[in-house]
């Protein structure tokens, strides 16, 4: 169908609730071409979220919190736009000038029909069609303004809301992501973050752009024949029966698809995370089972969701030729007995073809609505999910200066979110400054907890973990994370060069201080062979180093942070003895002068410690040196021996 209001518009379309409309009618708005933008297909902005209920064995937390209220999740969000609500303002204004000029411009066409076409003057056109071109000016002036800084505004909100939820996500505990699939976090922060944005910004000036013009369309309407717009806005109900009774349906395909974005997401990310595995057991056919099993889903949700908004389109599409030609019925009767001109007619029809859009907008901001409040729930699991452990109040804060790194367990108990059963009990030890101190015991026995709570991932359920004296929950989180480098056990590999990979454990660091550092940790030579030295990319997941180079970036890295303390988990695993040993002495000359915790099966560095700990089923079940607890011969002369090393110490490697 075509009527005067496909004409090309001057108004501000910011919230358009459901998929762009079919060709011929109006365009999508400029915010949907903004370059990089995640922009789905059919369904889209009606496949905003996806509360847990949704998710079936998807959720990773099983939680579901149904009810909250879009009201809720828009106070929950609003803050954000805090510092752009002068911009939303003048958005307001842009889009009720837009729609007032646009008003302007179809009174002025019928005028331009009964004065100048119908008569076939030539000197009536030019005073109505010069005005009628101002008025197109305005239009376009406010609107292109409206509709730059709407986008401005909404892309500025999406950014903060992305960065509070990022930063929120980074603060929480490693067992949140042992629940989480990460495909699925990633989801929701890029799909979801962008559906609250659908409510909160393009929402409101949406919803103040369909007001405003339906209120102008409907009074020009009523303006030009009251009778006439009252018989047209009988049929105007015929809109929200549409939108209410496709809905539901719309929202949960669309639902459906954004289960199995996430998925897809996972499938990729976890599959080319586990390259080798995937390689060395054959896995491509099984993998890529995972995926089509996913995509089979997608394509489903996303077929369904593309055909209910087509139908829902095409439905909508005939029940305004409906009206149209209701309206053009009725004019013809009215021309016939000289009670309207061709040119009010023509009008008429045009603000028909303007006025029906916002109507059907306002129509659908109740799904664009709940379909948000869905999204919202997805990302308020995230945000309501509780870091394990906080910075104290300002007033109770410590932070001692020059640490000495004096380490102290005292009766310390630990038992993880929802676990059944304690991992550590009444552990208690002190680590001196300088002090390497050595704990050992059988796999699970609760060695890299005691890393855990030491770094305070998690804070211990009962006793204290104190630094030089201070409860750590006493010291802000960074200024204690400050003092203490971490080696764990899996070499961590930033995507990117060698001298970042290097610098990240001090911020500011010079070049000089990242050669310095290289050079301590024995890394420099191999490092300055390099194609590019210390400008080589590195990947984490195909790096070209070996497990031994890696290290002893990873010692490099250590070097530079300088802290008092060092936790060392498990630093020789994985490696052979030829590369164990080419990494031991670049390790000890990392450990000089500062409290060293190690965490290790591999006894070899046993007879440096100053004191050992068998950990088993979380308690301490012995303590000493090595040449004390050998005479015992209890859990670590049973460790040692089953070490069955020939020698106790490895020759080392300069
Ligand atoms: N996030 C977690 N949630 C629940 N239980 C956990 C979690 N992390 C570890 N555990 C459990 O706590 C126990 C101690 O784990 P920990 O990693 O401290 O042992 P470990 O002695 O370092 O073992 P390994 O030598 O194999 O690394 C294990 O039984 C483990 O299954």
């Amino acid at each position: 169908m075509t009527t005067l209001g496909d004409q090309p518009t001057i108004q501000i379309r910011v919230a358009e609730p459901l998929p762009a409309p079919a060709a011929g009618r109006r365009g999508p708005s400029p915010r949907d071409r903004v370059p990089g933008r995640h922009r789905r297909t059919a369904g889209d902005q009606e496949s905003i979220g996806l509360s847990g209920s949704d998710r079936g064995g998807t959720t990773a937390d099983g939680a579901v919190r149904p009810g909250r209220t879009a009201r809720r999740t828009f106070s929950r969000f609003w803050p954000l736009t805090r510092g752009d609500r002068s911009w939303l303002v003048l958005i307001c204004v842009c889009v009720v000038l837009a729609a007032l000029a646009e008003t302007e411009s179809v009174l002025l066409f019928g005028e331009l029909t009964d004065n100048a076409l119908r008569v076939g003057s030539l000197s009536a056109f030019w005073t109505p069609a010069g005005q009628w071109f101002g008025a197109a000016l305005v239009g376009a002036v406010v609107g292109y303004l409206g509709n730059s800084l709407a986008v401005w505004t909404s892309e500025r909100f999406v950014m903060r809301l992305r960065e509070q939820v990022f930063r929120h996500v980074q603060s929480l505990p490693p067992d949140f992501f042992g629940r989480h699939r990460t495909g699925d976090l990633v989801e929701r922060l890029t799909g979801d973050v962008e559906a609250i944005e659908q409510m909160v910004v393009s929402g409101a000036v949406g919803t103040v752009s369909a007001v405003f013009s339906t209120v102008f369309f409907s009074a020009a309407a009523l303006w030009l024949r009251w009778d006439l717009a009252l018989a047209t806005f009988t049929l105007a109900p015929l809109f929200w029966l549409a939108a209410s009774r496709f809905s539901g349906r719309i929202r949960t395909a669309a639902r459906q698809e954004r289960v199995a974005d996430g998925a897809i997401t996972s499938v990729v990310e976890e599959s080319l995370g586990h390259l080798a595995l995937t390689q060395a057991y054959n896995r491509a056919g099984a993998e890529e089972e995972r995926l089509r099993r996913e995509a089979r889903a997608w394509l489903r949700a996303s077929v369904t969701g593309a055909r209910l908004s087509e139908l829902y389109e095409q439905l909508v599409e005939v029940v305004e030729t409906l009206c149209v030609l209701v309206v053009i019925g009725l004019g013809a009767w009215e021309i016939s007995k000289s009670r309207m001109t061709i040119g009010q007619l023509l009008a008429f029809a045009a603000f028909l073809g303007y006025l029906y859009p916002p109507i059907r907008s306002l129509g659908r901001l109740g799904l664009t609505l709940t379909a948000a409040t869905a999204g919202a729930e997805r990302l308020l699991e995230i945000l309501d999910a509780r870091p394990a452990v906080t910075d104290p109040a300002a007033d109770r804060a410590v932070r001692p200066s020059g640490v000495r790194g004096e380490v102290e367990f005292h009766q310390v108990g630990f038992r993880y979110p929802g676990a059944a059963e304690d991992v550590l009990s009444a552990v208690s030890f002190t680590a001196r400054p300088g002090e390497l101190v050595l704990i050992t015991g059988a796999s699970g026995a609760g060695k890299s907890t005691v890393s855990k709570l030491l770094l305070r991932f998690y804070d211990p359920a009962a006793g204290q973990v104190r630094l030089d004296g201070v409860p750590l929950d006493r010291m802000p989180v960074s200024f204690l994370r400050e003092n203490i480098a971490l080696l764990p056990q899996e070499t961590l590999i930033l995507h990117d060069s060698v001298h970042e990979n290097i610098a990240c454990g001090r911020p500011g660091a010079t070049d000089a201080d990242v050669v310095r550092a290289a050079r301590a940790a024995d890394a420099h030579d191999f490092v300055a062979a390099l194609p590019d030295g210390y400008d080589t990319p590195i990947d984490p997941h195909t790096a070209e180093l070996s497990g031994g180079q890696l290290q002893r970036l990873a010692i490099a890295r250590a070097m530079l942070r300088d802290a008092p303390v060092l936790v060392l988990d498990e630093p020789t695993t994985g490696l052979d003895a030829a590369t164990a040993r080419r990494v031991i002495t670049p390790l000890r000359r990392l450990m000089r002068g500062r409290t060293t915790i190690m965490i290790t099966h591999d006894l070899n560095l046993a007879p440096d410690a100053d004191r050992i700990l068998v950990l088993d089923h979380g308690r301490l079940v012995e303590t000493g040196t090595h040449h004390e607890l050998l005479t015992l011969e209890g859990s670590y002369a049973h460790l040692h021996r089953a070490q069955n090393h020939g020698t106790e110490r490895p020759a080392e490697e300069g």
